[in-house]
């Protein structure tokens, strides 16, 4: 069984009469440690899949797999647990808590979770060491973003999921963000999964997955995975 699988998931919204799908049967799977880009245009349901796999949203039918756990056969308290040790997020606009130090920032995500990795560790790994005592107003917007990647890598979880990390950043500060997920891969061996609607980046990915009109169009293994301080989009 493969570290993460989707096995002909779906998930209907119903708004009145109105039904849309917006994953119309996936099919997927990814192996631990892998770097995994999920591209595909506006709508196509990226965001629903990240979701979903993250626990933040539950699937009309099909099966959710990480880890040996079914997780779409989870109860709300389970998915608690789930989202609070497992998973760790990296949102497009940070979500960074604006009256807390980057330090605090990091250490309050730490402290919903039994063996966090330490705080200052994680901040001196993502290059912040210098800033750690300063506010996220007081912060660039690369560097916002890297407190929220060190946030989510001080709970040690399962897995990384970003969605579209790099969308409100210029063009250098965002691939400095993409190399830096790309190197935590690397050098953690933990599992990324990042959501793009930015075809270049399926360059860098170790595993690329192209979704499109809520399915699953093409999954594979990417033969030669560039470098992403050398991708250019
Ligand atoms: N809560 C919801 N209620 C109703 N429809 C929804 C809901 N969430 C998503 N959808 C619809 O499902 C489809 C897939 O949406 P989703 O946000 O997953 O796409 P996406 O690929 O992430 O798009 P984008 O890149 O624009 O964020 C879209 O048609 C969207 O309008």
């Amino acid at each position: 069984m493969a570290f993460v699988e989707f096995n002909d998931v779906r998930k209907v919204y119903k708004m009145g009469e109105v039904e849309v799908a917006a994953a119309d049967g996936m099919t997927f799977s990814a192996e631990a440690g892998e770097f995994v880009v999920v591209v595909g245009p506006s709508g196509a349901g990226k965001t629903t899949l990240l979701n979903m796999l993250g626990g933040m949203d539950s699937c009309t039918s099909g099966t959710i797999t990480l880890d040996g756990r079914e997780i779409s056969r989870f109860t709300e308290r389970q998915l608690t647990q789930y989202r609070r040790l497992d998973i760790g997020f990296v949102f497009q606009f940070y979500n960074l808590v604006q009256n807390l130090t980057a330090l605090e920032n990091v250490e309050l995500a730490s402290q919903i979770c039994p063996h966090p990795l330490d705080a200052a560790q994680v901040l001196a790994q993502v290059g912040l060491s210098h800033r750690m005592d300063n506010f996220p107003a007081q912060l660039s917007g690369g560097e916002q973003q890297r407190v929220a990647i060190a946030r989510a890598l001080a709970k040690n979880p399962k897995l990384l999921l970003c969605d579209e990390p790099t969308g409100a950043l210029d063009y250098k500060t965002g691939k400095a963000i993409l190399k830096l997920l790309q190197d935590t891969c690397r050098t953690t061996g933990k599992t990324v999964v990042l959501i793009t609607h930015n075809s270049a980046f399926a360059d860098i990915a170790d595993r690329v997955i192209h979704v499109r009109e809520g399915r699953v169009a093409s999954c594979y293994i990417n033969p030669h995975p560039g470098n992403a301080a050398d991708l250019e989009w």
